[in-house]
């Protein structure tokens, strides 16, 4: 019984997962990305997480490995769900790709900038073709309706 309250408390967290050069948010060309910082990010992630009653883990890592082994982590946690920003690992990372496939947890990408208004390279997405949803374009406000979405998929109500 105890070990079933704890993998239903474990069930209740989202990993939020932030790629290469997201550290930056906030000073790098703040005319694609805008003045929010990381910080700002995952504390908007944790207050929509709550507003469901989910709680938000929120890591970033300019490793491609070190994403994949939060990936990982997520499954071996019992993650109810992933939101990730892969950054430029969206676009070349085939290693990405099958880890989120390989751990079957509801998976949203999200993307500040609009990546199919930029360069032909950002408009191919591997952890898009990975994900149930992918969005872009929406500045940080992309990780709130993420959520949000994911929050409909995975059946998670909002608390009033
Ligand atoms: O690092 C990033 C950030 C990004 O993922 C975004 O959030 O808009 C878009 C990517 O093309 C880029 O490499």
């Amino acid at each position: 019984m105890a070990q079933a309250s704890a993998a239903q408390a474990s069930a209740a967290t989202i990993y939020v997962l932030n790629g290469p050069n997201l550290n930056l948010l906030g000073t790098r060309e703040p005319e694609t990305y805008g003045h929010a910082t990381l910080a700002d990010v995952e504390k908007l992630c944790a207050e929509t997480a709550a507003h469901f009653g989910l709680k938000a883990d929120c890591r970033q890592s300019n490793r491609e490995g070190e994403l994949i082994d939060f990936i990982h982590e997520a499954r071996e946690k019992k993650a109810a769900g992933i939101i990730i920003n892969a950054g430029g690992y969206s676009h070349t990372s085939i290693a990405l790709h099958d880890a989120i496939v390989g751990v079957k947890i509801p998976t949203v990408e999200v993307h500040v900038s609009n990546i199919h208004a930029r360069e032909d390279f950002r408009h191919h997405s591997f952890t898009a073709r990975a994900a149930f949803a992918s969005l872009c374009g929406f500045g940080i406000d992309g990780y709130r309706l993420a959520i949000n979405g994911l929050a409909a998929k995975i059946g998670a109500k909002a608390k009033t």
